[in-house]
């Protein structure tokens, strides 16, 4: 059963960054193909984002599906808001409309990887 904790706790996280990636493994050393792959989208529009590595944390890994009602990693959150997956983030990134998000939401894209 999953507790109000981790539910506090992921608000929490994506309230303090505009950017959150939670992925397999770090920005540096992935430890999955999906995630890697949208770190080097995120990369590529220079965001800073914030990551948590979801391997380290099963309360977060699991709580992370029930919260956001989606079953797999990476998942973007922009502004408190799911945003998706990595299919999702490349083909936003492709047509230009995760940088017209960024826009937007008045989200910071001169910056380093956080
Ligand atoms: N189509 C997905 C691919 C991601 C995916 O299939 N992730 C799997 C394997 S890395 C996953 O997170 N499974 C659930 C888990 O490992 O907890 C996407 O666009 O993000």
């Amino acid at each position: 059963m999953m507790t109000n904790a981790v539910f506090d706790r992921i608000k929490e996280q994506i309230e303090r960054d505009d950017v959150v990636l939670y992925m397999k493994g770090t920005p540096v050393f992935p430890m999955c193909g999906f995630s890697a792959a949208t770190v080097q989208v995120l990369g590529q529009t220079g965001v800073k984002f914030q990551s948590y590595n979801i391997l380290e944390d099963m309360e977060l890994r699991n709580g992370l599906k029930e919260f956001g009602n989606w079953p797999t990693f990476p998942q973007l959150y922009v502004k408190g808001e799911l945003i998706g997956g990595c299919d999702i983030v490349r083909e936003m990134y492709e047509t230009g409309e995760l940088e017209a998000l960024f826009q937007e939401k008045g989200v910071n894209t001169n910056a380093a990887v956080a």
